[in-house]
């Protein structure tokens, strides 16, 4: 079972946003989608889910072609978590999170026992458990952000999607918020997660899609994909990775480059011009 992509392709003001896609996201683990600002990881998010529909291409779901699914069908299988969610700031958390059991929900049927048991679990896994009465607007952004997740967790997906996870997160808040990510994937979802710190995505993906302008540049495990000269190449910065002192894992040190740098444009046009040499 596995998330394949193939020549996705998606066009947006005249631009080639996503460029023929190609990738296969192993179910039953977190997948970090990484690249510079603008590479197209949330509009890639966004296809997967279906909220924009591609211009040509397939994506697939074990099998299931997903733009093609029921909308409700769709809603069970996918849950899309991320910030710009727009929500009434006078809704109180629980019902907030509440609105993600709408797929499972009988037609005109108001949530019930069950349904509310699930959504006390999601914040409870979020750590949002005390914020159930407040509501959304009275909370901080990283106590927002908590929420989000809490909400796509209680929709209950076989395909859970997340658009930075770590924003607005203290750094333990970080670092609980990928083992969270991380242990659902254990546990059987499959996870894909927008991530800008490459250390994190090292730490705790299974597996790294590198994007830069539209294109995937390299996947495959990050111990593998993440070099000094990949980072160099892909973000423009200086950069050595090293073993993290405290896990092991691969640490990405980065640093300004020298004044005489390539302009961003130009680092995205390299990084894929080697990708394709
Ligand atoms: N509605 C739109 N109209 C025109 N261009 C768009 C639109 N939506 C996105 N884009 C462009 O598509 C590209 C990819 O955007 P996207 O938000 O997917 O990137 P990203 O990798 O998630 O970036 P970031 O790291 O900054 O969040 C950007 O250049 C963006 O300006």
């Amino acid at each position: 079972m596995s998330l394949d992509l193939s020549r996705v392709r998606f066009d947006r003001a005249g631009r080639t946003i996503i460029d023929g896609v190609d990738a296969t996201l192993p179910s039953g683990a977190l997948t970090a989608l990484v690249g510079p600002n603008g590479a197209g990881k949330s509009t890639l998010l966004h296809l997967i889910a279906a909220i924009e529909r591609a211009d040509a291409g397939e994506l697939h779901f074990d099998g299931r072609s997903v733009p093609g699914m029921r909308r409700r069908d769709r809603a069970r299988l996918v849950a899309l978590a991320e910030q710009q969610a727009e929500v009434d700031p006078q809704l109180g958390v629980l019902a907030a999170v509440l609105i993600g059991r709408t797929p499972h929900l009988g037609a005109f049927a108001a949530a019930g026992e069950h349904d509310r048991a699930v959504a006390e679990r999601s914040l409870e896994a979020v750590g949002a458990r005390e914020f159930a009465a407040r509501p959304i607007g009275s909370l901080s952004g990283g106590e927002r952000q908590r929420v989000t997740l809490a909400r796509a967790l209680a929709q209950e997906p076989e395909l859970l999607l997340v658009d930075e996870p770590t924003n607005h997160l203290d750094l333990a808040a970080q670092l609980t918020a990928l083992e969270l990510l991380a242990g659902l994937a254990r546990d059987g979802l499959t996870v894909v997660a927008a991530l800008h710190d490459l250390s994190h995505a090292a730490a705790y993906a299974d597996h790294v899609i590198v994007l830069s302008a539209g294109r995937v540049v390299v996947a495959g495990d990050p111990r593998e994909v993440f070099t000094a000269e990949l980072v160099e190449r892909v973000y423009g910065v200086r950069a050595q990775v090293v073993e993290h002192p405290l896990t092991g894992r691969p640490l990405i040190a980065v640093a300004a480059p020298a004044a005489s740098s390539l302009a961003p444009a130009a680092v995205a046009e390299a990084a894929l011009t080697e990708t394709r040499a």
